[in-house]
């Protein structure tokens, strides 16, 4: 089994590396090349293209061919290779590559969590030498990157923290070839002391160069200091035997000394800085240029508090490079791109059209303003990241020349649960522990509960979540559990034990609210209310909480108001609205001539998010306006059209874990949110689920006195025609809702 993700000299990656091999010999004139196209404005191909020279790999050949010049997406002219193509060139696997996958047959068993795999732990799974294959599911993701690298173009990810941008990215730098790679050395430059020279030698020359300035400095300086010794003996010797003044002697030796040592500090200063050493680089560079300010992102040039007097430090030695500078001929990752600021996003564009950028103080006032130096390489690929409201912030111009001359991709949140995705997740956790280093490979038994937990975060039936950052903390803590108790495999009561650790602050805060709740008898879990109706939130993203509603209905002085407090009077208002439809057909009473009270117990403001409580308001007001009473052994969620659908909503399993915590039994869910329901075990037991697709079932449900409420159910039935069109719950059904 390997883990070696950081060092690899495996060869099989070279083997795909035909981008150009821009020599660095050659780099300085194409340097004047790009300097002479990048006059043009127009998003011409060449100028934005991380190569510099805009050359690729043509596709499905050995041979180089220039970059369309008309700009247009030259992305696309690979397109048609497929990532098996792509993994053939690179060597790359696709799979466990372990004999242990030899008897796996891929039909889909629901209860086989380990996806056909038969190992004593995760330590027998063999992960993949490869960073890029790690990367479980985002295929398209993981397909640009191949292609890419391959065609040195740059890539914009958007999606969800934790889904594997930055992993991407670097998996990325290791597809580049290492070959390409550069030493830059910065000169002083003796006609113009602030306009140090800039030179690029291919990697381990430079310290060759340094190397050899040093030694012909160190000679120097020995001539000097013996050229020194033998004057200052002359002059000492010669006030000695002519009997002149000894002080006098000793100021002109004591002269002599500093004029040699300033002279030396001038010697000293024509060795050149080395700003980016590649020798030891193994493959390309990888700069993670996230929150970077502009000094740390461009480059910079040390203030000198010494500036003359022969103190001063030379400007080239004072020269630091940019993430820019340091990822060239590699990758440059920068994520939350919309949070750059505007400047340094401008100054990113021209770096990337033009492959090279200058080095200068980024602060006016110190001294290092006044330097620049020559232009720098910087020929980079770029790999921008957020989240969708990247997009919204991001410079519109750097966007475009991503866009333009690179590939846009959209991460996935989850994944389709098959036999296959299984196994790679039990990889996961092999991953996980490995790159840890400490943690105790996990029992089946403890990696099912993992993927148990995959499923139950993605939200959705039928998939597995790929927040893996989250997942992969699951793990970590589960490991430590174990590892705290010197166990020699984590077990499934220690991932059990890290799901209670691991909950979120919302899920916390949730937990607390609920038991305190019960501390103050607020929880209503059994007999029969009028107007009173168990409604169910969600709090954060993941943890849910109950939340009653309380409905008056009273004449009205004048015109009939909902009447409801803060933010939610809105949200009340509508969900009334909605039910007024309803009841205006089959009850005499008018409710605009009415005043409706809605409270919400006890909600503050947190929880009760868009209409997910409208089916709890509505069948409130209906068992206040009916005096039917409201059985509160019962909770429910869902959210009502006009026609009195029950609509689905979000974080069914969440919400019906919290009715189960405060001792609820039966819980009302939307009929289409059904599949989403996958609920910890413990609470299987617990509750009664009941599906329902119309108002009328949630009344038959939750309404208690049998006679009053059949009549009214009845009533319901035939105007809102549920009998006619059962499926009406799922139709036009809100694809985001709360
Ligand atoms: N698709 C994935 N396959 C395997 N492991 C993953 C995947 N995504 C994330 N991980 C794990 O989660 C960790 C964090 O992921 P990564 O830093 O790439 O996320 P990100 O999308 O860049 O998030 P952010 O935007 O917050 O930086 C990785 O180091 C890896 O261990």
């Amino acid at each position: 089994m390997s883990n070696d993700t950081d060092t690899d000299d495996d060869p099989r990656r070279d083997g795909g590396s035909e981008s150009p091999a821009e020599t660095p010999a050659s780099r300085e004139e194409d340097a004047a090349e790009r300097t002479g196209e990048s006059t043009e404005p127009t998003e011409d191909a060449s100028d934005g293209a991380p190569s510099g020279k805009a050359q690729q790999t043509g596709e499905g050949t050995d041979d180089e061919q220039t970059v369309d010049e008309h700009g247009e997406d030259a992305a696309e002219d690979t397109s048609t290779q497929s990532a098996d193509d792509l993994d053939d060139e690179y060597g790359l696997e696709d799979d466990l590559g372990s004999e242990v996958e030899a008897d796996i047959r891929d039909e889909f068993d629901e209860d086989d969590l380990l996806g056909g795999l038969d190992i004593d732990s995760t330590a027998e799974i063999s992960i993949p030498d490869e960073l890029v294959d790690h990367v479980i599911g985002q295929d398209e993701a993981r397909d640009i990157v191949k292609k890419a690298a391959k065609q040195r173009r740059h890539v914009m990810m958007i999606g969800s923290p934790g889904t594997g941008k930055s992993m991407l990215a670097k998996a990325m730098s290791h597809l580049l070839p290492k070959e390409d790679l550069q030493d830059v050395l910065v000169y002083h430059n003796p006609d113009d002391g602030n306009e140090p020279k800039v030179r690029t030698v291919p990697a381990g020359k430079g310290e060759q160069i340094i190397d050899a300035h040093k030694e012909e400095a160190r000679k120097r300086n020995q001539l000097r200091t013996f050229l020194m010794l033998i004057i200052v003996a002359i002059i000492l010797g010669y006030t000695l035997i002519t009997g002149a003044s000894l002080l006098l002697g000793i100021i002109a030796a004591v002269a002599v000394y500093i004029l040699f040592r300033y002279t030396q500090r001038g010697s000293d200063a024509m060795i050149p800085n080395m700003i980016v050493n590649a020798a030891d680089q193994t493959q390309a560079p990888f700069e993670d240029a996230t929150g970077a300010h502009a000094g740390a992102l461009l480059g910079d040039v040390r203030h000198d508090p010494f500036q003359s007097g022969g103190m001063e430090t030379p400007s080239h030695d004072r020269v630091e490079p940019g993430a820019i500078h340091k990822a060239n001929k590699g990758v440059l990752f920068v994520d939350e791109i919309n949070t750059l600021d505007i400047r340094s996003q401008q100054k990113l564009m021209t770096a990337i059209q033009e492959g090279e950028f200058s080095i200068t103080g980024q602060s006016e006032r110190s001294s290092g303003a006044m330097v620049q130096t020559e232009p720098v390489p910087c020929d980079f690929i770029m790999i921008a990241a957020g989240n969708r409201d990247a997009l919204e912030n991001m410079h519109p111009a750097l966007r475009s020349r991503i866009k333009g001359y690179g590939y846009e991709v959209f991460m996935d949140d989850t994944i389709e649960d098959t036999p296959e995705m299984r196994r790679k997740y039990i990889r996961f956790i092999a991953q996980e522990v490995e790159k840890d280093g400490r943690l105790p490979h996990f029992t089946p038994e403890a990696a099912k509960e993992v993927v148990l937990e995959a499923k139950r975060r993605s939200g959705r039936k039928g998939h597995l979540t790929l927040l893996f950052r989250n997942l992969g903390g699951l793990v970590r803590v589960a490991g430590d559990i174990a590892r705290a108790e010197d166990k020699e495999f984590t077990e499934r009561e220690d991932v059990l034990q890290a799901k209670k650790r691991s909950r979120s602050i919302e899920q916390q805060l949730a937990d607390t609210y609920i038991e305190r709740r019960k501390d103050y008898e607020l929880t209503v879990a059994d007999g029969d209310v009028v107007g009173r109706v168990n409604g169910l939130a969600v709090m954060g993203e993941d943890s849910g909480i109950m939340l009653p509603v309380m409905a008056e209905v009273a004449p009205a002085q004048g015109g009939g108001q909902v009447i409801a407090t803060g933010k939610l009077q809105e949200m009340a208002e509508e969900s009334v609205q909605n039910v007024s439809a309803i009841i205006k057909k089959f009850s005499d009473v008018d409710l605009s001539e009415k005043d409706v009270h809605i409270q919400f117990v006890q909600a503050g403001q947190q929880g009760v998010d868009g209409d997910s409580a409208s089916i709890t308001v509505a069948t409130a007001v209906i068992s206040a306006l009916e005096d039917i009473p409201v059985r509160q052994d019962l909770a429910m969620t869902g959210s009502l059209s006009v026609r009195g659908d029950v609509l689905p909503v979000g974080g069914v399993t969440h919400k019906i874990e919290a009715a189960a915590k405060s001792g609820i039994e039966t819980i009302i869910i939307p009929k289409a949110n059904e599949q989403d329901v996958m609920i910890e075990d413990e609470y299987e037991e617990m509750v009664e689920i009941v599906p329902v697709s119309n108002i009328s079932e949630v009344l038959d449900v939750a309404l208690a006195g049998e006679t009053e409420k059949d009549s009214l159910v009845d009533r319901l039935k035939s105007i809102t025609g549920q009998a006619l069109d059962p499926q009406v719950g799922q139709a036009g059904s809100n694809p985001s809702p709360q």
